[in-house]
């Protein structure tokens, strides 16, 4: 059998007397698309936050790409090559898209801002290299014809796939996201999971998504964790679980919740 890409077993995470992540296991494989679905406060956004090493586990193991990360810091997760877009630094709304995408890179490396804003000749030949590298990713997310447009003019669904951008600029093999068509109209919601798709298919990246929309869901996703009371309620893939009635009963209290 071929190990996954990141494989979580028996994770724990308490918030006091609050359970909030109760004994999760799953997998996400490589170029794997997977969803984590459940109503408010079922513990998804801890049991990311947990996994990136934002909020230290209580209990259980992760590894990705065959290594224990479960006491590492989310830099060393990151350096290991998984991305995260949900506690990434803001944009620069005044700068270009281009070099909000090039202090990206520079950030992720641990080059100092200040250095990156205003002493950029020092770096002529490695600033072309990531400029480069920057187009092809703005171009796979639909967002070249924006190069040289000020961030802060962009849409909210544009500037969450700039974020999106920006992270891809380490070349993470593996994403964790929070929610992120949350907020932008269905067609831009839409056009998110597209491109991450995209870069799915196209560099075989793997995704762990937390998402509620049942049409993206269905249209993007290969695997659903359905998550209930910090727990895996229900697993399997979009046709299966969607006419389960345990989804069901778990997915109609989320919707309820957010509607
Ligand atoms: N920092 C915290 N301290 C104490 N309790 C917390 C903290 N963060 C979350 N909780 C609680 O932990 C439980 C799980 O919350 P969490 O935000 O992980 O759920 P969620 O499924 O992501 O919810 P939502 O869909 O609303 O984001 C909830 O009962 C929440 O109130």
């Amino acid at each position: 059998m071929v190990e996954p890409l990141l494989k979580v077993e028996n994770l724990i995470k308490n918030y006091g007397g609050l359970c909030a992540v109760d004994g999760v296991s799953l997998e996400v494989g490589r170029g794997q698309f997977v969803a984590l679905v459940g109503p408010n406060g079922c513990g998804k956004t801890t049991l990311l936050s947990s996994i990136y090493g934002l909020r230290p586990s209580d209990g259980g193991q992760v590894t990705f790409a065959g290594r224990h990360i479960e006491k590492l810091s989310p830099h060393q997760i990151f350096d290991l090559g998984m991305g995260n877009a949900f506690q990434f630094p803001r944009l620069f709304p005044s700068m270009t898209v281009l070099d909000n995408m090039i202090i990206a890179a520079r950030n992720q490396r641990g080059d100092h801002l200040w250095n990156s804003l205003f002493r950029r000749g020092a770096w002529h030949r490695d600033e072309e290299r990531l400029a480069i590298r920057a187009m092809q990713l703005l171009e796979l997310l639909n967002l070249s014809h924006l190069t040289f447009a000020k961030a802060g003019e962009m849409s909210g669904g544009q500037q969450k796939l700039l974020e999106i951008g920006r992270t891809l600029m380490a070349e993470p093999e593996m994403m964790l996201l929070d929610e992120p068509a949350a907020g932008v109209n269905p067609v831009l919601g839409r056009q998110i999971f597209a491109e991450l798709d995209k870069l799915k298919r196209e560099k075989g990246m793997s995704f762990l998504i937390i998402e509620h929309r049942l049409e993206l869901i269905m249209a993007f996703t290969d695997w659903v964790y359905v998550m209930d009371r910090g727990k895996i309620a229900l697993q399997g893939e979009p046709e299966k679980v969607i006419n389960d009635p345990v989804f069901f009963e778990v997915y109609i209290g989320a919707t309820k919740e957010k509607s």
